[in-house]
């Protein structure tokens, strides 16, 4: 077979010259057109320290491309910044630039007809969008995140983008003064690299790992150290080979490696956004996964990680550590992972792992030893109940009881949440409600960094709940339950609270529910209006009429 399986229709024969002609001024010799293309998909961005390190890694993977006997092609895509959009009307963009980037990716490589492609990306929506463009793809592939931002310092803390966002809440609760909110703000982010927790991005980026579509270990490198830059170029090596063995995506994402993902985002500790982005990009390679299939998981796998948001240490620490492979062995050797599932590299994950101890190292608390778990099961439960049908995604880690029944206060959107919480109108015991935040409704989900970050702030974590058909960040914990499905737009039941119902959130019955009877709710039901669109034209538009419920993913071509 030859390597270049695709490409072959725009390089060979008399009818191809033009073609070859163009390619011959972006660099292309005689000798080349027999070699594969691989598209170099580099999310280099200046906006955001998550984006600004990838062009060093873009350069050191076309190098690598070109050493293993291929021809690199660049092109750019998208990102947005979470962390500098988070709390506007811009972080409705959030989301829908996973698709943007996904059907960018998937634009270039399909109307090229390229034979591979190496994506790099950074910020949150990066990983899933070009995983997504892969699925659909499905050519030879390789994921190289851009890494891992080093913690800030401050008085002694180790400080990361969410420390700003919570000195903002004990900022307006009073406990510090402007100086100090001025010096986390000034630290809190020393260079490049994405969020610094088990936030998002590194979450994403662990998954990708967990399911053989990046190379072992690159997923917890910082951003600035050498051995992420040396990492792409072995990954462009490796996507060589595969493209010459034609190791398909479909070979790789299997139903087994999502549950491996999922394994390992229950023991580091992830993202809420994990389950919206893992459903999305099987349901673009035809993996059958459902929100279910994430509670089956956690009630049998431990939060083996000590890591931010609720926990202590950062991702550089955790790569310190031994990294993803080192959690992935304790899994494997404990029947919680699939060893025989396929990678990139062409070995399987107990291959891989052959080397690895079965207990993490001495004189670290970053990964504990597996009989002392943070937590016995894991902290993403998927809540069902008369307030969410479909379902939500809870987040219960670092709260002393996962269950909360008390009255609700109803928020029609973030900024109004977050303008009550910072004026303490917010109380201990209440359930605060966010809505028509949903896929449809706000368009897009925003992530509620702001308002659960200032609930921490004024020291209500244990004591207050929030709901949304919203998301939040990876920085967010607390009695919180996202996704709420189906949301507000589309009539779900969280569009008929009233402000003083009483809501009850337990995660041990993985209950969410609304204190009222059903007769009450149908006649609320009955008088409920939709509401009119918020944006008539242009991208937001035309997201909100395409994507799905949370609970399929939040996906634009679940119809098509
Ligand atoms: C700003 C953050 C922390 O990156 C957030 O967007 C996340 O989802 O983790
Ligand atoms: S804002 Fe990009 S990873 Fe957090
Ligand atoms: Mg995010």
């Amino acid at each position: 077979m030859p390597d270049n399986l695709r490409s072959r229709v725009v390089t060979q024969g008399v009818q191809r010259s033009p073609n070859r002609a163009m390619l011959r001024a972006v660099g292309f010799g005689d000798e080349d057109f027999n070699k594969p293309i691989v598209g170099i998909a580099n999310g280099y961005s200046t906006i955001t320290p998550c984006n600004m390190g990838l062009d060093l890694l873009a350069k050191r993977a076309e190098t690598g491309v070109r050493d293993a006997g291929g021809m690199p092609q660049m092109f750019g895509t998208i990102t947005i910044s979470d962390g500098i959009s988070m709390g506007t009307e811009g972080m409705k963009y959030s989301l829908v630039s996973r698709e943007v980037i996904a059907d960018a990716i998937e634009t270039v490589c399909n109307g090229q007809s390229m034979d591979g492609v190496l994506a790099i990306g950074g910020c949150d929506k990066n990983m899933p969008g070009a995983t997504i463009a892969i699925a659909r793809l499905n050519i030879p592939a390789i994921f190289v995140y851009g890494g891992t931002i080093k913690p800030g310092h401050y008085n002694n803390c180790d400080l990361t983008i969410v420390s700003a966002f919570e000195a903002v809440g004990q900022r307006s609760a009073g406990t510090i003064d402007d100086d100090e909110l001025l010096a986390v703000e000034r630290n809190a982010c020393p260079g490049a690299g994405s969020c610094g927790g088990m936030y998002t991005a590194n979450t994403m980026s662990s998954a990708l790992e967990a399911m053989g579509m990046s190379l072992m270990y690159s997923s917890t490198m910082a951003a600035e150290d050498a051995e992420k830059a040396d990492s792409a170029e072995q990954s462009a090596a490796v996507l060589v080979e595969a493209i010459r063995q034609q190791i398909l995506p479909r070979q790789i994402m299997t139903r087994k490696a999502f549950e491996n993902a999922i394994s390992v985002i229950m023991a580091v500790g992830g993202s809420t956004n994990a389950v919206l982005h893992l459903l999305a990009i099987a349901n673009a390679i035809g993996v059958e996964l459902t929100l279910d299939d994430f509670e089956t998981i956690r009630q049998r796998v431990p939060v083996l990680c000590d890591l931010k948001p609720s926990g202590r240490y950062v991702t550089t620490q955790l790569h310190q550590a031994g990294g993803i492979p080192q959690v992935m062995k304790m899994l494997l050797v404990h029947d919680l992972l699939h060893g025989d599932a396929l990678t990139i590299t062409g070995q399987t994950i107990a291959e891989l792992l052959a080397d690895i101890p079965e207990e993490p190292p001495q004189g670290q608390d970053v990964i504990r030893p597996w009989n002392q778990p943070m937590y016995a099961q894991g902290h993403l439960a998927i809540l069902k109940g008369n307030l969410a049908s479909e379902g939500a995604v809870a987040k219960i880690s670092g709260v002393k009881k996962p269950q909360i029944t008390g009255p609700a206060k109803v928020f029609e959107s973030e900024e109004d949440c977050l303008a009550a919480i910072l004026d303490g109108k917010i109380k201990a015991g209440d359930v605060v409600v966010v809505r028509y935040e949903g896929p449809k409704g706000g368009p897009g989900m925003r992530e509620m960094l702001a308002p659960t970050s200032a609930i921490i702030g004024a020291g209500l974590g244990d004591s207050v709940g929030l709901i949304t058909d919203g998301r939040f960040s990876g920085g967010t914990y607390g009695l919180v339950v996202g996704h709420v499905a189906p949301e507000a737009a589309v009539g779900g039941a969280i569009a008929l609270v009233e402000e003083g119902d009483t809501i009850t959130i337990d995660a041990q019955q993985r209950l969410l529910q609304l204190n009222v009877s059903e007769e009450e709710l149908e006649r609320r039901r009955a008088n409920w209006q939709p509401p009119t669109p918020r944006y008539r034209k242009g991208i937001l538009a035309k997201y909100a009429k395409l994507v799905s419920s949370s609970s399929l993913g939040a996906v634009t071509d679940l119809d098509c």
